[in-house]
């Protein structure tokens, strides 16, 4: 008997009981509860280390929100405990930094795939494939996404291939590290290539996914873009999640009432 045979997950303190199939990801745990409140008839289940979850309904099938805290082996091992209890599908709400010129602060970025920036994908999949968010997901976000930002005096949208790294300060601060010639060149790279946004946690929550054949995607607020400021443009800062989870919620009711229709049960291999 180990401690990883109890009933409750060892770092989740949760049961497949405890959560819905479809659950939401934040990176926050303070941001837990916010979204929890778009959920019908919202409860706390547990709150251990950075992971904090609660369980609600969208259109009758019940969802919960988990928090994985910052940084891939968190989030990895958040993915790792749902899916050991039942869940089949992931959406991230998340912040990021944009890379790509015409991102600017509050703007949505639905990723379709993560630049892997991170180690933890290392250990789930060859190097050589990519950390791809699973394109119903994907799909189900654009639309949400499309209602949400069109006709809105609000921001706009983007969809593409975002970053994750395992340093915030080796992207804010790159040139105070004695890697900086590395870091500053790989960014231009990446910002070459359009790389929208830059963030800590999609490439190993889809790598997971991928490696446990569940569907996850993501939709990530770019909180501000440097390289608009750099580049003599605009740069608003917006460290508002609102749209992001409203995009977040459309687009779990989209994925649930698809598989209702479909006759699935949800997930990859339904
Ligand atoms: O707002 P969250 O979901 O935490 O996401 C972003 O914010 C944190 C860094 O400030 C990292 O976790 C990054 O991915
Ligand atoms: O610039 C940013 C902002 C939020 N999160 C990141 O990882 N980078």
């Amino acid at each position: 008997m180990s401690l990883l045979d109890t009933e409750k997950q060892f770092h989740l303190n949760i049961d497949k009981n405890d959560v819905g199939k479809y659950v939401i990801l934040t990176g926050d745990p303070k941001r837990v509860k916010t979204i929890a409140e778009n959920l019908d008839d919202a409860y706390f289940v547990a709150d251990r280390r950075e992971f904090v979850t609660y369980t609600g309904y969208l259109n009758g099938e019940k969802v919960s929100v988990t928090s994985t805290g910052i940084g891939g082996p968190s989030a990895a091992i958040a993915v790792e405990e749902l899916v050991k209890c039942g869940c089949h599908t992931f959406i991230r709400v998340g912040t990021s930094g944009g890379i790509d010129l015409s991102v600017c602060g509050g703007d949505l970025v639905i990723p379709t795939a993560a630049i892997r920036g991170d180690g933890t994908s290392y250990e789930y999949l060859p190097k050589d494939y990519p950390a791809a968010a699973d394109f119903s997901v994907v799909e189900a976000l654009k639309m949400s996404a499309d209602k949400i930002c069109t006709g809105s005096e609000g921001n706009a949208y983007h969809i593409g291939v975002i970053q994750s790294k395992d340093s915030f300060y080796g992207e804010t601060n790159p040139e105070t590290m004695p890697v900086s010639d590395f870091l500053e060149k790989r960014w231009e790279a990446y910002r070459k290539c359009g790389c929208l946004t830059s963030e800590m946690e999609c490439a190993s929550i889809f790598s997971v996914a991928i490696a446990r054949s569940v569907r996850a995607g993501a939709v990530i607020t770019a909180i501000w873009n440097v390289e608009r400021s750099k580049n003599g443009l605009k740069d608003t800062v917006c460290n508002d999640s609102t749209r992001a989870i409203q995009c977040a919620v459309d687009a779990m009711k989209i994925l649930i009432d698809g598989d209702r229709k479909n006759c699935t049960g949800g997930g990859k291999n339904a």
